[in-house]
């Protein structure tokens, strides 16, 4: 298999801003740093010098983002510029950005080494699939069993944290899910674990769609909650109690009309992605829409809302 490889060099400044966004649009990123700025972050840094300076960009940062051979790259492209068009970025003006094509390397299940069992909420604990066996839970925790893949949803990252609290919050025995945008099936699975059998999952990635089909199985829950590929609610016609979509703000604004209609009457629309700057906006078109705010939840830069129906 090969991926695609997206190199942007850009100052350090900006290394949280993208990498976070680009976390949630690619399958994986990594950061390289310029040894002048490894020279400043490491006090040993011997063994980092016996390397070849050629390895390291000559400054600033390079940021790696890996997508899939499946994935339509001058799209992906354009989406990444648009982004960093908007964003509130240092010296945008120099930010370069390149694109090649590779062969698949081990990084793949490089990542398994540090992606251990961790407790995400009250209740929610996620345990990798490796690790199964050996886990020690509380009778009252609910295990999420997880073998992410290359989709995104691992639990570690704050959008789907937050959603898995509002899920802790929000979802009773019997009650029915739409979970817009599934990814791993990370957040059906915590509904499933809540009580109810009523869960729709959709991705518009046919990768995330097999990734949360295994989960499904893994979990238990592979009859519980019907899977389809899909387009946000473009083409749903269900009602729900809850609406839950982890996707980027732009998206989350693009459906949030569908949600309302496919919601019954209180139904929460749970909603995450959402970057700070953008909350505002998202929040006064929700209420535009009739939804009432219940409750956000900031983590490092990213909000997730918990909106209802009245
Ligand atoms: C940030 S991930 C969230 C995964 C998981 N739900 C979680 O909370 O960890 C966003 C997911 O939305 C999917 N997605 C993006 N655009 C979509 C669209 N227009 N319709 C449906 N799914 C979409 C992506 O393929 C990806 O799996």
């Amino acid at each position: 298999m090969k991926w695609h490889e997206v190199a942007i060099h850009t100052k350090e400044e900006n290394e949280e801003k993208l990498s976070a966004y680009l976390n949630t649009v690619s399958k994986g990123v990594s950061i390289e740093h310029s040894i002048d700025i490894l020279r400043g972050k490491i006090d040993d840094f011997d063994e980092k010098f016996r390397l070849d300076p050629k390895d390291y960009p000559a400054s600033d940062i390079r940021i790696l983002v890996y997508f899939d051979e499946t994935q339509n790259m001058d799209a992906k492209l354009q989406e990444i510029e648009a982004f960093i068009g908007e964003a509130d970025l240092a010296s945008k003006e120099d930010i370069r950005i390149t694109h090649e094509v590779i062969e698949e390397a081990d990084w793949e299940n490089e990542w398994k080494k540090h992606f251990h069992s961790f407790r995400v909420s009250d209740t929610f604990v996620i345990v990798p699939s490796w690790e199964m066996e050996d886990y020690k839970y509380h009778e009252a925790d609910r295990l999420i069993k997880l073998d992410p893949g290359m989709a995104f949803g691992t639990g570690d990252h704050p959008t789907t944290s937050m959603c898995l609290r509002f899920i802790e919050k929000t979802v009773k025995p019997g009650d029915s899910i739409i979970d817009v945008g599934t990814g791993s099936g990370i957040l059906s699975i915590a509904a499933h674990l809540m009580g109810t059998d009523e869960i729709k999952a959709t991705d518009i990635d046919e990768l995330s769609i097999k990734v949360a089909q295994e989960n499904f199985v893994l979990n238990d829950c592979e009859e519980a909650i019907r899977l389809e590929t899909a387009d946000l609610l473009k083409e749903e016609d269900g009602k729900y109690d809850v609406v839950i979509a982890n996707i980027l703000a732009h998206v989350i604004e693009e459906m949030i009309e569908d949600a309302y209609v496919r919601l019954n009457s209180n139904g929460y629309f749970i909603a995450s992605g959402i970057i700070v700057e953008k909350h505002e906006r998202i929040m006064e078109k929700m209420k535009t829409a009739g939804f009432s705010i219940r409750e956000i939840l900031e983590d490092n830069g990213w909000v997730s809302i918990l909106a209802e129906k009245v």
